[in-house]
């Protein structure tokens, strides 16, 4: 005879048996829904600059069959073995895609195939054994689909250029977050004036890579006009700790990440000032309306701002010391001069850079970016950070989000009114205080 509970633990039974029936076909249905995507992007030719969407489709059809039987792996390249390139080599890896972590150092490389670990930048935490590792641009670029560079902006036209020679139909992903020195060409500018036939995308988003590493749940953001390749990227990098979401908006999305450095650096000052919740908040939000001023002026779409490229890296970035932006902020809010700050930190804090273009840029163009004049003066100019912050605290009267009320002439108005008053009660006040002597 069987009890009541027997019977409710053969229900649970045959319960718990469905649903891991029901999650194994979900994630096989997953597997080969990957795997389509891989073998998709791949054989259509993710390399291929213009793609003919029905030329794709019809690849699909002919190759689905072999497509699920034997899903074709990607094969990847990663250039720049600090923290960043060292990590998404890691996740691609992982996931079965065919790649290659170029470091131009051969004795670093040396050491990366022996240890399975990049001692310097990623101390701790062991790689995957399927990464490989090379010093030979060449083997490590040729026949593969997808480049993922991941050098400092200050290096990457240099990069484009040393792997020019080896290019046939590769595309290119651009996951550096810097602007260049004096030109203000962001990546995707030097991409298309370096090697004007390539496919390529920008990634970018709230990436900490030693939290990618320890495999912290996040999401990034790849942007690019080809569908086939955004697939691919989504393909190679998604995993259950990483998620990869889609744009278009190539401008928007690289702005946005490197842009965030620069008040990364403001908040990590902030903080050595020890100020409150409010003004945290207040310099985050007044930064995003900077970040997607700038950024509508160089031709991307405000709400990409709202994205995990804009506000997402935004927050990650400004909340915490392992970004070394803030960390070079904080530095120079303890006294620190930005030489040897730079010097301390020993790795890529791209704001340092972006500060003086996006600067120079806002200024000749005349684009309105309060935090990031008063950071130049701050850091360049030796202004004292206290006086600078009050400054910018009086600066006048202006709409919340311009996208929605447009700061017009009578916030200006009004502040011209504010300003002639103060002026005049401080006149009166100094002839008063001469009439007294
Ligand atoms: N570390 C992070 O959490 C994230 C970094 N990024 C971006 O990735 C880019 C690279 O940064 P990280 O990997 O963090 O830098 P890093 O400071 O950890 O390492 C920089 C690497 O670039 C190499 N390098 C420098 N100049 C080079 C050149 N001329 N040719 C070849 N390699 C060169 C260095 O040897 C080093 O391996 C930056 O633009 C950064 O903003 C983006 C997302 C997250
Ligand atoms: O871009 C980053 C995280 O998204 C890394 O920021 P830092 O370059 O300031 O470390």
């Amino acid at each position: 005879m069987t009890s009541a509970n027997d019977s409710n633990t053969n229900a649970n039974k045959d319960t718990n048996e469905n649903s891991s029936n029901e999650s194994n076909k979900a994630a096989d249905k997953q597997n080969s829904l990957l795997s389509g995507i891989i073998g998709r992007a791949s054989k259509s030719g993710i390399g291929r600059k213009k793609l003919d969407p029905s030329a794709v489709e019809s690849a699909v059809a002919k190759n689905m069959a072999e497509i699920h039987s034997n899903p074709t792996k990607l094969r990847l390249a990663f250039l720049g073995g600090g923290s960043f390139g060292t990590a998404m080599a890691n996740l691609a890896a992982r996931n079965g895609c065919d790649t290659t972590l170029w470091v131009r150092n051969k004795r670093t490389v040396k050491a990366m195939q022996k240890t399975q670990m990049n001692k310097k930048y990623l101390p701790g935490h062991k790689l995957d054994d399927r990464l490989k590792y090379s010093h030979d641009l060449a083997s490590a670029v040729k026949d593969t689909d997808i480049i993922f560079i991941a050098v400092p902006g200050l290096a990457f036209r240099e990069t484009l250029k040393n792997i020019g020679p080896f290019i046939s139909g590769q595309s290119i992903v651009s996951l550096t977050k810097g602007m260049e020195k004096d030109t203000f060409a962001m990546m995707s500018d030097i991409i298309k004036e370096v090697l004007p036939e390539v496919n390529f995308g920008v990634m970018s988003g709230p990436n900490l890579a030693i939290e990618i590493m320890k495999n912290m749940p996040s999401a990034t953001v790849i942007a690019s006009e080809s569908e086939p390749l955004r697939h691919a990227v989504q393909a190679a990098l998604h995993s259950a700790f990483f998620r990869v979401f889609a744009s278009d908006d190539i401008r928007g999305v690289e702005l946005g990440g490197a842009l965030k450095n620069i008040y990364a650096i403001a908040m990590g000052m902030a903080a050595a000032y020890e100020v409150g919740e409010n003004t945290k908040a207040m310099i985050l939000t007044r930064a995003l309306a900077e970040m997607s001023r700038f950024g509508v002026e160089a031709g991307a779409n405000p709400l990409t701002f709202l994205g995990l490229s804009g506000v997402g890296d935004l927050y990650a970035t400004c909340s915490s010391e392992l970004s070394r932006n803030y960390r070079i902020g904080n530095m120079l809010g303890r006294g620190m001069s930005i030489d040897a700050a730079v010097k301390k930190l020993g790795q890529t804090a791209e704001g340092v850079n972006t500060i003086q273009q996006v600067h120079e840029k806002a200024t000749k163009d005349g684009i309105y970016m309060p935090i990031t004049h008063a950071l130049y003066a701050v850091i360049y100019e030796d202004k004292a950070a206290l006086g600078v912050a009050l400054h910018l605290m009086e600066a006048g009267f202006r709409s919340d989000v311009e996208f929605v009320m447009a700061h017009d002439h009578s916030n200006a108005a009004l502040t011209a009114q504010m300003k002639a008053a103060n002026s005049t009660s401080k006149n009166e006040s100094s002839d008063k205080d001469s009439d007294s002597k």
